[in-house]
Order: structure tokens, then sequence, then C-alpha cells
């Protein structure tokens, strides 16, 4: 499996990182259009190669495109991040352009590609993608819910005080601080609700940071998170090249699910080497309905700032 991460910066050396320390891929291309920084990130990881032990092969190119030909499955981390005060929606202005230049070149080079997209506002990124490209559905997937869903279970863990890996959550929706819509009726510790061992008023409170997760990091770093995106983003990629038909919300095209009709915004699917084999419908509550609702108005809101 050959994989092309645009943008070498925080998010794309993390994806690369964390895709080569699984070791499923056989190369893994990063590209750049500041000289000599791809080429600098792939030796720096590549130098990793020995310690960490992995064999897939990472380099750097600064844009030349002709060097991503044949990739199965490029991620689109190309762009700006926000800074401490702002919305992710304020990025649409310079990401929009890079994005929609990005998409076209990779898939001059790569015409099987399943693109995943990272940058930001995501889902109108990934809205822009499907728009533009003309590529099918199921090879245009955006990458939020995985990574909001990560640090839904970060906080139903911390409130219940027990480890990560006993307790199960997910995080549909746009992938904005308002947008998002954490399940916390369906989330389990151990299969049993979560809502069996907190009160409304500590869930509501998980709900609302698990909202503000990349805010929060934003304030702290002085630009946005990188580990836990890349590790959601490498997953997703081990999905597609083992074929492992999990399931992720990712942001995908909905054509009447969820009530839903030409919008890219985060629902359930599962990923295998077709990218997206199935969007995944589950009865949400009257509640959930409402907020998923709300939630898509705000992603077509930021839609509508597109020139398409
Ligand atoms: N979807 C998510 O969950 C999620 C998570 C984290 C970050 N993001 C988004 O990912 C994007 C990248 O974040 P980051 O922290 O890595 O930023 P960064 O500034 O560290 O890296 C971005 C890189 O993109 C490169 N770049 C810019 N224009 C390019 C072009 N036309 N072609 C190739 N490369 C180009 C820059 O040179 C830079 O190295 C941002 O938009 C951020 O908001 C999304
Ligand atoms: O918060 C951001 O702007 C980056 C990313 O979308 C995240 O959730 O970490």
């Amino acid at each position: 499996m050959k994989v092309t991460v645009v943008g070498a910066g925080a998010v794309g050396a993390s994806c690369a990182e964390y895709i080569a320390i699984k070791n499923f891929a056989s190369e893994v291309v990063v590209l750049d259009i500041k000289e000599g920084f791809a080429e600098g990130k792939a030796m720096d990881l590549m130098q990793t190669a020995s310690l960490n032990g992995f064999d897939t092969k990472i380099t750097g190119i600064t844009n030349d495109y002709s060097k991503t030909a044949g990739s199965d499955v490029a991620i689109i981390t190309s762009g700006i991040p926000r800074k401490p005060g702002m919305t992710r929606e304020e990025l649409i202005g310079i990401n929009a352009g890079i994005v929609k230049t990005v998409s076209s070149s990779l898939l001059e080079h790569s015409p099987n590609v399943i693109l995943i997209v990272v940058s930001n506002p995501m889902d109108t990124m990934t809205y822009l993608v499907h728009k533009t490209t003309g590529l099918p559905k199921n090879r245009i997937i955006g990458m939020g819910g995985a990574l909001d869903s990560a640090r839904f279970k970060y906080r139903l863990a911390e409130a219940l005080e027990a480890p990560i890996s006993d307790v199960d959550g997910m995080v549909i929706g746009g992938h904005s601080d308002t947008g998002m819509v954490p399940l916390t009726a369906h989330a389990t510790r151990n299969s049993i609700k979560v809502s069996e061992f907190l009160s409304e008023e500590r869930l509501a409170q998980v709900s609302e940071d698990t909202k503000v997760g990349g805010a929060t990091l934003t304030k702290l770093l002085g630009t946005s998170a990188w580990y836990a995106p890349g590790a959601a983003v490498s997953s997703m990629v081990q999905a597609i090249a083992c074929d492992q038909k999990k399931m992720f919300p990712c942001s995908a095209f909905l054509e009447g699910e969820y009530g839903l009709n030409d919008i890219c915004i985060g629902v359930p699917v599962l990923l295998g080497k077709n990218g997206i084999e199935k969007i995944v419908k589950i009865d949400l509550a009257e509640a959930e309905k409402a907020k998923m609702q709300e939630s898509a108005e705000g992603v077509r809101k930021t839609n509508s700032l597109l020139t398409l």
C-alpha cells in the first residue's frame, strides 16, 4: 500500500509517523509546498525506523506530484491551522483554495486514490472535494469523528475514573465546536450504559468538554492538536489497507441518510478496501436527531461560503 500525506506540518508528520509505526504500508510519501520541509521530516522519521521497528519507507517531496503516482490512499492536511480564539470555520478563505488544488493534483497522478480530508473546516472541505473532483462518494472521507470520539472516550474515562479501554462511545455530526453530537445515551462502560454511573449534569459536562476539545488544546498549544489527529487518521488508513470493515464516524456525502441530502457530515461508516463500504444507520433518540439537524444547518452555512 502506497500512502501520500499532503502537508508535512504538525498533523501531516504525525499521520506519517503513526502509519509507519503501525507497519501496514510499504510506502509513505510526504509532500509539502515549503522547499525541503517534507524531505527533512521524512529523513527525521526514517531515522526512527530502526528504533521503532518499522519497515515502511518514508520519502519527502517538495510539491512534485509525479512522485505520488499510484497512491492507494492520500491524506490532505495542507492548510493553515487555527490560533486561540478562532473557529475552524474562519480558515475557509485560505484552505478552500489549497484543498481544491491539492485534490486535483493528487488525482492527476493517482486516479484510483481514496482521499482522506483533514484540513479545516473539515466537513466543508470534504464537500468541496466531493463537488470539484467528481470522485465516487465512497472514495472521499472526512476525518473528524474518529478524533472527536477518542476525545469523548478520554473525557468519559476521566469522569468515570475508569481506564479508557473500559469505555466506548461515538461522536457524530459536524466537526465544529458547536456541531458535534456526542452520543451520551449510547456510551458504555463494559457494555453498561454510562448513565448508570454518571449524573445527567456530569454527562452534559463530558459532552461539552468533548465538543470544545480542539479549542481547549488550541488555547494550550497556541496552534491546534496533532498527536490524536494523526493517530485517528492512521487507524482509518489501516482499516482501508487491511480491509477491516471497521466502524468509524466519518464525514461522508449523504443522500437521504439521517434525513440529510447534499452535505458531508459525520455519520458512522464501515471502512474497508473501497473506502466507505457502508453508511451505518442507527436509531437516534429525538433529541439526538434534532441536534444532528442543527449541526447540519451549521455545516450548510459554511458550505454556502464556497465558490464551486
Ligand atoms: N480534521 C481534523 O480533525 C483536524 C485535526 C487537526 C488539524 N486539522 C487541520 O489540519 C490542517 C493542518 O494543521 P497543522 O497543524 O498540520 O498545520 P501546519 O501549519 O503545521 O501544517 C500545514 C502544512 O501545510 C503545508 N501547505 C500549505 N499549503 C500547501 C499546499 N498548497 N501544498 C502542500 N502543502 C501545503 C504548509 O507548508 C505546512 O507545512 C489545518 O487546517 C488544521 O485545522 C484538522
Ligand atoms: O481544533 C482544531 O482546529 C483542529 C482540529 O479540528 C481538532 O479538533 O483538533
